[in-house]
């Protein structure tokens, strides 16, 4: 039941008894007088901190010289930043003496710290290392110069001055650890701002260097000439560009060749993969280096079908199953063409737009690894994130930016600048496009294509008030269009096909639709490429798809069957939070690891979960559907639909999570009555006449399971209801405080309501002493005996039966298959 939040009259103001109906109106007054003295209190305090800042307010520090660092603290890093607040000096007394080395120094470990454990493998490239960590130090702000003598290697550290931002202050964020001390050759990787401008320096050097040396001109352009036919509707100045470019190309893949001549073993691990099915590419050395590296020997089917075309200038829409390659096939033109065509290293040449900020991460990722040896600058500009981090990575001048169209509209709509390097971009990108036109995704979409329009009536019809008409200037630059997504609909497919979308009339109220979104991107292209190799029921070949029919209150039991049965990566999906809310403390009192998902979720965590789930091979993943496109998690076996997905798309998207890149995966979904008509349905839209495959499952396991989970279910009801008392006792506790009514702990928690807590608790204790017990036995199959002949012609049954290698470590007696195996040799399917 959900509590009042009233102070009841019977509370003792100083002895007087209050009437009833008096109570609200004193304490509203005191409350009020309470509130103006705390302003008074904190502003005065606010005000004097902001007086006793030291002098001068900037303090430096040169990254390649840094500042002298005591013996002691060797290893670590330390800054100048203004001294830290009496208050916090008061609560740090007794670390006071470690805290401030000395003065003015202060040890970076020692900072009010917000936490940045970005896992490694997603966030720190290049772009995002640097001072990350420090721009997490609550009120500090970090500058960076560009002062040409420094050649950016200094920054600055300032208080900020902000009252908002000091109110905005969280002061009861945790006071989390910051990253651990790199090693040293690491730290010259994350320390190092300067990295890329140190690298452009290289890169102009080796022109320069190149320039000298005429010999290698005339065979490096004969075979660039060839490839830059591609490029021909594009500026003036073709012939020097070719020249620049390919000389430029050639500098940098010699220092490639050095880096790889280093590797030695690597080098020679890789001679043996043959590339010879790329050539028809003419792909840069860079990039044919880093395919190899990978070990991808052939293009997939959708990148050897739309190459040639995108390579050439033509506009692309394609559709193809998931895992199959999209990225690359979009991402490659758009390297290709900063290889050979772009001189300048600070042009802005692609835009690609992703639905979701950890797809967006990982195109990113996909396309640095792919151009690792270059010196192309990726970024993304994603929501959840830190706009001060972004301000300054688009301040360094990208080239291509990987974004969520909600952040990039917020930083660009207010910056002339930025927007007029959008307008002059040579490639947009539309990945998962159909998701685009979700809502939440699609108003700011609209924005940032107004902007990009060439056609000034195609704007107006769009375009909302809020962007100022003058600022439009409607240049008429080429520019290439991908649009992609593993699910485009019929009706698109259709329309594209006969070329509706050039004549659609476009309504100004609409929500939007793939069509009218194809007439909104203004393809350069008269006749885009369309291609559409989606296989007939959408999903992977390599995909095995299958269902469990079960009651909704069994869906527990059947998911903890599975991922014990099968333990491997797996990935569950759900409609609620609430759902992932409820599943992640059941399963993990079970001693499974499993980590959620969710857009309530904070950014970082949602990175840090994401991460350890790919650290963890047999981790499960709860996830809502924000985790249903494009994520490319490596060696995810299985997927399981714990509800069923509500549209066929999503059905597509979340089973493409796992048989990527023709590996092997199960997709099961557990189907209770009440979703019956919707899997029907989800059936007949994907043409799976038969309906899904009946997951093998051996129910005499099943038994043992159930009490298992019974106990996890009630352990996590019981600690709910702790927590809610708690919370209650608490809430009238600091109640009590703010009206400075005397509660001691007798009044606040009742005899009644303290008996109650004690036996929660010691039933919760022996509960989980129970649930321990289980846990740390076997589950045993009805049927199987745990007497086994030790003597005899099999001396070593019972060691076979316990050999964790061969047997499943959780299943008494159960040997270790695979799920696709099992549902391979058993699959039987029910007609509709
Ligand atoms: N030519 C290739 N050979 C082998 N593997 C490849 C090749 N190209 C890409 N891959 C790999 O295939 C995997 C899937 O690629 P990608 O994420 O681009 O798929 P996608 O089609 O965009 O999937 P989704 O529709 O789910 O977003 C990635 O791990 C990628 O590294």
């Amino acid at each position: 039941m959900k509590r009042e939040k009233s102070i009841r009259p019977k509370a003792n103001f100083s002895g007087q008894f209050i009437p009833a109906e008096d109570t609200e109106a004193i304490i509203a007054e005191k409350l009020s007088k309470k509130a103006a003295k705390r302003a008074r209190r904190q502003k005065k305090k606010q005000d004097d901190r902001l007086n006793n800042l030291p002098e001068q307010e900037w303090r430096e520090i040169s990254l390649s010289n840094p500042p002298p660092v005591p013996a002691q603290e060797k290893g670590d890093f330390s800054v100048v930043v203004p001294s830290i607040s009496k208050k916090r000096k008061r609560k740090n007394a007794v670390q006071e003496d470690n805290f401030i080395k000395n003065d003015g120094y202060v040890e970076l470990n020692s900072l009010e710290w917000s936490e940045v454990n970005y896992p490694d493998s997603i966030f720190m490239g290049d772009d995002l290392g640097g001072f990350l960590c420090l721009e997490e130090i609550d009120d500090i702000d970090v500058e960076y110069d560009d002062n040409k003598d420094t050649q950016g290697k200094t920054i600055k550290f300032k208080k900020v001055k902000s009252s908002n931002r000091l109110s905005n202050a969280k002061s009861d964020s945790p006071c989390a650890k910051p990253e651990e001390p790199l090693p040293e050759e690491e730290s010259s990787k994350y320390y190092d701002l300067d990295t890329f401008d140190e690298s452009i320096l290289i890169r102009n050097k080796n022109i320069r260097e190149y320039k000298q040396s005429e010999e290698n001109v005339g065979s490096q352009d004969d075979n660039f000439d060839n490839n830059i036919d591609q490029y021909k509707d594009d500026d003036e100045n073709d012939e020097d560009e070719i020249d620049n470019d390919s000389k430029m190309e050639e500098s940098v893949s010699t220092n490639i060749n050095s880096i790889q001549d280093e590797k030695g073993t690597d080098q020679n691990a890789m001679e043996g993969i043959d590339l010879s099915a790329w050539n028809q590419f003419n792909l840069s050395p860079i990039i044919m280096n880093e395919l190899k590296s990978l070990g991808f020997n052939k293009p997939t089917p959708i990148q050897a079908k739309t190459l040639h075309f995108s390579l050439s200038g033509r506009d692309v829409i394609g559709a193809a199953e998931t895992g199959s390659g999209k990225t690359l096939a979009f991402g490659i033109p758009i390297l290709e063409y900063i290889f050979k065509k772009v001189k300048d290293s600070n042009q802005l040449v692609g835009l690609i737009l992703t639905p979701t900020r950890e797809l967006a991460m990982q195109i990113r990722d996909h396309l640095q690894h792919i151009s690792k040896n270059s010196l192309i600058k990726i970024i993304t500009i994603v929501g959840g994130m830190s706009t001060q981090k972004q301000q300054r990575l688009l301040s360094k001048h990208p080239n291509i930016i990987v974004a969520t169209p909600g952040r990039l509209w917020e930083l660009f709509s207010e910056n002339d600048a930025y927007l007029s390097n959008l307008r002059r971009i040579k490639f947009l990108v539309l990945d998962e496009a159909d998701r685009m036109l979700e809502i939440g995704h699609f108003e700011e979409l609209n924005h940032i294509l107004t902007v990009l329009s060439r056609t000034r009536n195609n704007t107006n019809e769009w375009a909302e008030n809020d962007i100022k008409e003058k600022e439009c200037t409607y240049e008429l630059t080429p520019r290439q269009t991908f649009v992609y997504s593993a699910t485009l609909n019929n009706k698109l497919k259709e329309d594209l096909k006969r070329k509706k979308y050039k004549s659609k009339k476009i309504n100004k109220e609409s929500t939007g639709t793939m069509t009218e979104l194809m007439h909104r991107l203004e393809f350069n292209d008269s006749n885009p490429i369309f291609l559409d190799i989606t296989p007939e029921d959408a999903v992977a070949e390599t995909l095995q798809e299958s269902k469990i029919d079960c009651l909704t209150k069994e869906k527990d039991i059947y998911t903890y069957y599975f991922i014990t049965r099968y333990p491997g990566r797996t990935l569950i999906f759900v409609n609620s939070i609430d759902c992932i809310r409820r599943l992640i403390p059941v399963i993990k009192l079970l001693n499974i690891d499993v980590f959620g998902l969710h857009a309530q979720m904070q950014q970082r965590q949602r990175l840090k979960n994401l991460d350890r789930f790919k650290q963890n091979p047999k981790a499960v993943m709860i996830a809502s559907d924000v985790a249903a496109r494009g994520l490319d998690i490596p060696l995810v076996e299985h997927v399981i639909h714990y509800q069923l997905p509500r549209s066929s798309d999503i059905y597509v998207h979340r089973s493409g999570r796992t048989a990527r890149s023709r590996k092997e995966g199960v997709s099961l979904m557990l189907c209770s009555p009440e979703e019956l008509s919707l899997y029907q349905k989800l059936c007949l839209k994907l043409n799976k006449v038969d309906g899904l495959a009946d997951f093998p499952v051996d129910r005499g396991i099943l038994n043992s399971m159930k009490q298992r989970i019974n106990l996890a279910r009630q352990i996590d009801q019981d600690e709910h209801k702790m927590q809610k008392m708690n919370h209650d006792n608490d809430w009238l506790k600091k109640t009590a405080q703010e009206f400075e009514i005397d509660l001691d702990d007798e009044e606040i928690v009742n005899d009644s309501n303290r008996g109650n807590q004690k036996q929660i608790k010691e039933k919760i204790r022996s509960m989980k002493l129970e649930l321990k017990s289980l846990l740390s036995q076997p589950l045993i199959p009805r049927g199987v005996s745990t007497k086994y002949l030790t003597s005899g012609i099999v001396r070593d049954l019972a060691d076979r039966l316990l050999d964790e290698s061969s047997h499943n470590s959780a299943i008494l007696g159960v040997k270790n298959t695979k799920a696709t195996d099992d549902l391979r040799s058993k699959k039987k399917t029910i007609p509709l």
